[in-house]
């Protein structure tokens, strides 16, 4: 498996060997010693999958202090750009995006820490999307800021998206819970 850096610090991108043969592909997306020779979490509490249609936006969500988690994304079927925002007041990269294309093919996932918000759009017809996070769900503190509100030029501006997500507040106002602390 190899880890690369990302722009806001604590995120990484994880590119795991892929074994093809004449079946298919293999490609084992958790193993504990690598993670944590890597300084990543081993310990995971909870793991979920979507699936979504072509032109679905899911997010921007993260879970509030203290049921904040780090969460690993990755895609098993189809493609979606994943997008992530730092909310941690202190933050080299406070208030930023990045964008990450996440697909079946690639086999790259995304390792997020605490503080940062997540979501994707679905380029495919069809995308299913896992995901293992270090808290257990807490309907309290499932939060969201707006999809259209980070300053990033989705490719879709009239996605389909939840009742849910499209009453979350926007970056500017929000009141930010997460502070830096300098590692994930
Ligand atoms: C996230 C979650 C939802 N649910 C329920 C609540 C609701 O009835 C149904 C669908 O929930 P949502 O609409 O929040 O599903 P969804 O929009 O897919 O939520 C996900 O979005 C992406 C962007 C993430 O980053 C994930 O962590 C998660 O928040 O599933 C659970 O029971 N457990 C869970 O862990």
């Amino acid at each position: 498996m190899r880890i690369k850096t990302c722009k806001i610090p604590g995120c990484f991108e994880l590119l795991p060997d892929v074994h093809c043969d004449h079946r298919g592909v293999f490609v084992k997306t958790f193993h504990e010693e690598i993670f944590s020779n890597y300084g990543l979490i081993t310990s995971f509490a909870e793991e979920y999958y979507s699936g979504s249609h072509k032109k679905v936006l899911r997010g921007l969500h993260f879970q509030a202090p203290p049921m904040d988690h780090i969460k690993m994304v990755y895609c098993v079927q189809g493609s979606v750009l994943d997008v992530v925002v730092d909310l941690r007041v202190g933050s080299p990269t406070y208030g930023q995006f990045e964008a990450f294309q996440l697909s079946a093919d690639l086999h790259n996932m995304i390792y997020i820490p605490r503080g940062l918000a997540h979501g994707f759009y679905v380029q495919s017809e069809y995308a299913i999307m896992l995901y293992k996070v270090t808290t257990v769900y807490s309907p309290e503190h499932d939060c969201g800021i707006s999809w259209s509100s980070i300053g990033y030029s989705w490719p879709d501006s009239t996605p389909i998206i939840s009742a849910r997500d499209s009453d979350f507040i926007d970056l500017k106002d929000f009141k930010s819970p997460f502070r830096y602390e300098g590692s994930a």
